[in-house]
């Protein structure tokens, strides 16, 4: 095994004031998986930008294969065999999976037209290799397509360029459990083949059962690299995040008497083919997991409460209010004081060109202003607030939020809904992308505002989180909710056998009656 086929020497690359990458050396093999780990802004996606072509490092040497790479843009890098799959989708929304598919170099007949046919059988055979080509049509526009479905479209882009360096920055980050082994199976092949795989994961299970190598990069610099298996994970984290972290979840509280009333109560919820009756309350002080294999309603379920779904029918009652059929809209939701966090950062999150600033205060406008005009003292009063509450690391609340590193981003779109000061909170993955010492803090800060009242949902395709954060989880199955777990009932095999519909054939679960049952058993 060549183990200097991917090299960096000394590559340094700083922005203003901040060194994303100082003096960084390390080599990866050839037909190897190697896991590169750090915290949000340690330097991971600036160094897989640096071999992408995307960003051209201050100094420093990239060799491939023992040759030096002079890079001069994300073509040549292409050209050489390095394919990227970014943080940030890079679809072209409004064209099929087809052509998204083929997009760097679709296949031409002999009037240099695009071949449909061989475009798609192209795409076909790309999705066939991840295991995907039954559940996504080839036809559909992208736009279409939930996030996970996106992501796998990337990386079917990614293979059908077949490469020779393949690096993956969080890309089965938005993925379902059945898509992540999927994309494990395809990354095993890549590597028999000869490919070397860089992997940015903040999942430590992904790494363990994935890479052969591991790299920690800390503050810009290559902090260690070792053989994957031969470290516990407490001294990865340490090396990580330069402390050690005892307990990512926080403790759970006594669960709210069965008495008090819920925040949020829902019945008889339909809408289409993917909402068929759900039932469900959630209280103030709790936090009730959604889980469920992906595309059970989880995710309407979220749109329909927020409003953002139509044709919806059935009740829902938030705070002492019923709200119109199709869910509270527009500004009428802020009447009920909830918040949803939405699933993808980069479209629905956040104004990706405008300042951190603009972004944290866009939202508690009414909050900041005084007769129409906006305070600008609160407003800076309020927004210090946020970035110190969250932690989120800028070197400027200033500067436009797509400079912060993928973690921080997600920070700021959670303080700006925060800013709401709302009592009911959606959450739909909400620490997607953040670095294991990141979570333990919003842990903590979901905690906390449950304590405060607030009644948490939290949507989560990580079951590990579902277990260890949440009070009660309702598993999904064909748009209802098949069960309310808490307690010694609340384990990975319950959530499992309930997402899959196994041993149960009854009725749906009437989320308020087995609500006190399943406390009953948590007591
Ligand atoms: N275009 C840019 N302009 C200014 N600063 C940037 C830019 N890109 C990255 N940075 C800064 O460089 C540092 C490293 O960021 P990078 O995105 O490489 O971190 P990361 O390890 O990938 O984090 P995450 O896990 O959150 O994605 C961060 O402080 C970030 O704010």
């Amino acid at each position: 095994m060549n183990n200097d086929y991917l090299q960096l020497v000394g590559v340094s690359k700083r922005y203003g004031g901040i060194a994303a990458l100082s003096d960084v050396s390390f080599s990866a093999a050839r037909g190897s998986i190697h896991a590169i780990l750090g915290e949000n802004g340690a330097g991971k996606s600036t160094l897989m930008k640096t071999l992408a072509g995307v960003v051209r490092p201050d100094a420093g040497v990239v060799r491939l294969d023992g040759r030096e790479l002079r890079m001069t843009g994300p073509a040549q890098a292409l050209d050489e065999g390095i394919v990227c799959i970014f943080q940030e989708l890079s679809l072209v929304p409004h064209l099929s999976v087809a052509a998204n598919i083929c997009l760097a170099n679709p296949p031409r007949n002999r009037l240099g037209l695009i071949d449909r046919h061989r475009q798609n059988e192209m795409a076909r055979e790309a999705l066939a290799r991840i295991g995907c080509d039954r559940q996504i049509d080839l036809r559909e526009r992208c736009i279409d397509l939930p996030l996970s479905q996106r992501q796998i479209v990337e990386i079917a882009k990614a293979v059908v360029r077949r490469p020779r360096v393949l690096i993956l920055d969080e890309a089965t980050s938005a993925l379902t459990a059945e898509d992540v082994e999927k994309v494990m199976r395809l990354l095993r092949t890549l590597r028999e083949e000869g490919t070397c795989v860089l992997f940015i994961s903040h999942r430590m299970h992904e790494v363990d059962a994935l890479a052969d190598t591991c790299s920690v990069f800390r503050n810009g610099e290559h902090v260690s690299t070792f053989p994957a298996g031969s470290k516990p994970h407490e001294e990865i984290v340490r090396l990580m995040i330069g402390r050690p972290i005892a307990q990512v979840y926080p403790p759970k509280p006594q669960p709210p008497a069965a008495s008090v009333r819920p925040y949020l109560q829902v019945s008889g919820l339909r809408s289409g083919t993917q909402l068929k009756g759900v039932e469900l309350a959630v209280r103030p002080g709790e936090i009730v997991g959604l889980g469920g294999l992906d595309g059970q309603g989880q995710r309407e379920l979220m749109l329909a409460l927020a409003g953002l779904l139509r044709d919806v029918r059935g009740d829902i009652r938030i705070g002492e209010q019923s709200t119109p059929p199709n869910g509270p809209r527009g500004g009428k939701r802020e009447a009920y004081r909830m918040a949803l966090i939405p699933e993808d950062r980069k479209t629905e999150g956040l104004a990706l060109g405008q300042s951190v600033h603009d972004n944290l205060g866009v939202c508690a406008l009414d909050r900041i202003s005084r007769w129409g005009v906006v305070d600008h003292a609160a407003e800076r009063a309020l927004i210090a607030d946020l970035v110190k509450t969250l932690q989120i690391k800028a070197p400027d609340t200033r500067v436009a939020v797509s400079t912060l590193s993928g973690g921080n981003q997600q920070k700021v779109v959670l303080a700006k809904w925060l800013a709401t000061q709302p009592r009911l909170l959606l959450l739909m993955d909400p620490t997607r992308g953040v670095d294991v010492g990141t979570k333990q803090e919003i842990y903590r800060l979901f905690r906390d505002l449950a304590a405060k009242g607030l009644a948490i949902l939290f949507y989560s395709t990580d079951c590990d989180e579902l277990i260890g954060l949440c009070d009660r989880v309702l598993v999904m199955y064909d748009g209802q909710v098949r069960a309310s777990l808490a307690g010694a009932m609340l384990t990975e095999e319950q959530i499992l056998m309930n997402a899959m519909n196994l041993g149960r054939r009854d009725a749906p679960a009437n989320d308020s009656r087995v609500h006190a049952a399943a406390w009953e058993c948590a007591a």
